[in-house]
């Protein structure tokens, strides 16, 4: 789950974007500039009126009035003609930073270590890159330049309306204080209700995705009422925290609408008596008072406004909590080594005092890998075996270093692997998953996911040895599209693919967390026939709970407590461990049960 949120101002948190800024900050400012002329535009608006009515009303001078209609008529295109300018400006560049940022969160989000995707649930992070950024890019295009052009307009307008009677220009500003008293409040309420919305918007997000992704499983247990009951709730709490959200939205627009209003009424009689005295002209008092309606939305628009505002930086606070997260190690850039002429002893895969804590696990606990010790010879198939939860597959995951080991270390042909480039691990060591997960495209390019340099040769190649030739009875052979997750093949099929995918590289190591796991017998057969052919050409660890896949090693080890607690064939373990025979006992016992049905 995200870090508990901490309050931070609101400007802090905006001013976190201006790096994405400052490559558009000349459009962005210009269109700021441009906005600033167009409403203080507005304002000469009711100074041409006083003339008008001063002057040609008063002295019944026709072509003196259809000049000043014209002038406003000229103010007025203007004033259009420079905000659709200021419009045109930004929109282009504000949505080339929403891409950046995007592009920005996807790359760091990859590079994210696997433990934090352990962490965080999915939806939250789809919510972050999509709403978010939407919110941000609506910040910068719209708020940002209208807090800025509308605190100017403000001031100016102002400045005017104490020009012409200060006594009245006082009346006005009698309201500034509550005013700003209650955007203070407004503001303080209103960042705590956007960012729990946010958090919200991404459970709900997380909620829909996992029903879409397990529809399977929802459909088949009957389990849509109970998802659809949970999926209500969460509505309903967001609906509750909007509504929050409107009811402050509601109050301070309630302020920041009447107490102007009133100040307005009050001047408008205290003027009405000055002209009936003959002190005020009534060209001013009409200027006067247009002045005060042309800034009734710019005072009007500062709550919507503060509203986006942190609507705005909120998100920006979710964005940043993601890419403040550090990303995986690199590696330090050892130069690569040749191979060839090591000792034997060194070539292979070794574990070494390999101690693994998950970084969540309480404190308390033992830790998931006590300190393993085990070396897989070059060429070696090394079949782990162990209790469920003993740790098989956190072992293998430590290998192409989607966790990092809490001590210890591993060794490929004697280099630790903590010092290569992690582009030259990726090279040395495949893996597959227990669960074959493919992507939306086409089955060939989901095989050569696995090397960045594999051609077509090899495609065939790995097709070949991993027994997936079916891919060329697809209706486009392997440009065939696979569909999301490659769900409109056979799990067998995916399993193959996701084997072809491991060896198109022809990596030296080859890690699988049981690969045959889940399938039916006949296809199990079909895939183990592919995974014979894959081990013979390279040196692999893997997870196996059958007797079946632990035929395809050379030998077994067995994980027990943390530790390597046995090595040896199949037939030595199965003759002198007792916890090594039990397990396979009830394995083949299951295994036996499967094949008579
Ligand atoms: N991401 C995680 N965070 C914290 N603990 C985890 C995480 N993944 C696994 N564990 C814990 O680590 C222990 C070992 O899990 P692991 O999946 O490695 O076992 P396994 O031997 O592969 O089990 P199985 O045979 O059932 O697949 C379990 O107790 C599990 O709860």
């Amino acid at each position: 789950m995200p870090p508990a949120n901490k309050r931070r101002s609101a400007v802090r948190s905006l001013l976190r974007l201006w790096p994405y800024v400052l490559p558009v900050r000349t459009r962005v400012f210009g269109a700021a500039a441009v906005a600033v002329v167009a409403s203080c535009l507005g304002l000469v608006i009711p100074l041409v009126l006083k003339w008008i009515v001063d002057g040609p009303v008063a002295d019944r001078d026709p072509a003196g009035v259809w000049l000043g209609g014209g002038m406003l008529l000229a103010l007025g295109v203007a004033e259009a003609l420079l905000f659709g300018l200021r419009r045109w400006l930004v929109a282009r560049p504000l949505a080339g930073v929403e891409a950046a940022m995007r592009a920005d969160l996807y790359r760091h989000l990859q590079r994210l270590p696997v433990s934090f995707h352990d962490r965080w649930a999915s939806g939250q992070l789809l919510s972050r890159g999509t709403t978010d950024l939407m919110l941000l890019r609506m910040f910068l295009a719209f708020p940002m330049t209208f807090l800025l052009v509308n605190g100017v307009t403000i001031i100016a307008g102002f400045g005017i309306l104490l020009s012409q009677r200060w006594s009245l220009g006082l009346v006005l500003l009698a309201p500034v204080l509550p005013l700003v008293a209650g955007c203070f409040l407004f503001e303080k309420k209103y960042f705590k209700v956007a960012r729990r919305a946010q958090d919200q918007v991404g459970d709900l997000t997380t909620v829909v995705e996992e029903s879409v992704l397990g529809i399977r499983i929802i459909k088949g247990f009957g389990r849509h009422r109970s998802q659809a009951r949970a999926f209500r709730e969460l509505t309903r709490t967001l609906r509750g925290t909007e509504l929050n959200k409107a009811r402050l939205l509601s109050a301070i627009m309630a302020l920041i609408t009447t107490l102007p209003e009133l100040a307005i009424g009050i001047a408008l009689v205290l003027g009405s008596v000055q002209v009936a005295d003959g002190d005020l002209s009534a060209g001013t008092l009409v200027a006067f008072l247009s002045t005060a309606l042309a800034l009734r939305w710019p005072v009007e628009s500062i709550g919507f406004l503060l509203a986006i505002s942190n609507d705005a930086a909120s998100a920006a606070d979710r964005f940043f909590e993601v890419m403040d997260e550090k990303p995986a190690a690199a590696g330090d850039a050892a130069p690569r080594q040749r191979t060839k002429s090591l000792p034997a002893q060194q070539a292979g895969m070794s574990f070494d005092g390999v101690v693994f804590r998950y970084p969540d696990a309480p404190p308390d606990t033992p830790a998931t890998i006590e300190g393993v010790d085990l070396h897989i010879r070059h060429g070696e198939t090394m079949a782990l075996v162990g209790a469920t939860g003993s740790g098989k597959t956190t072992l293998t995951a430590l290998v192409p270093r989607l966790y990092e080991p809490t001590s210890g270390r591993i060794t490929l042909d004697g280099r630790d692997i903590t010092a290569m480039p992690r582009e030259e691990l990726r090279e040395l060591v495949a893996v597959a998953f227990e669960e074959p997960t493919l992507f939306s495209a086409s089955a060939g390019e989901n095989v050569l996911m696995g090397a960045a340099s594999a051609e077509e040769h090899d495609l065939l190649r790995a097709l070949d040895v991993a027994q997936a030739s079916f891919v060329h009875d697809l209706p486009d052979g392997h440009a065939t599209q696979v569909g999301e997750q490659g769900l409109s093949l056979s799990g067998g099929q995916r399993q193959r693919l996701a084997l072809a995918r491991a060896i198109v590289g022809r990596p030296r190591f080859l890690v699988l967390d049981d690969p045959l796991s889940a399938l039916d017998v006949h296809t199990e057969a079909l895939v183990e026939a592919a995974l014979r052919r894959v081990l013979a050409e390279t040196t692999a660890l893997v997870v196996a709970h059958r007797p079946s896949t632990v035929l395809l090693a050379d030998r077994v080890a067995l994980l027990s407590g943390g530790r390597i607690a046995a090595v040896g064939t199949h037939d030595e373990l199965l003759h002198g461990n007792a916890e090594y025979r039990e397990l396979m006992s009830g394995a083949e016992a299951q295994e036996q049960e499967a094949i008579s049905r």
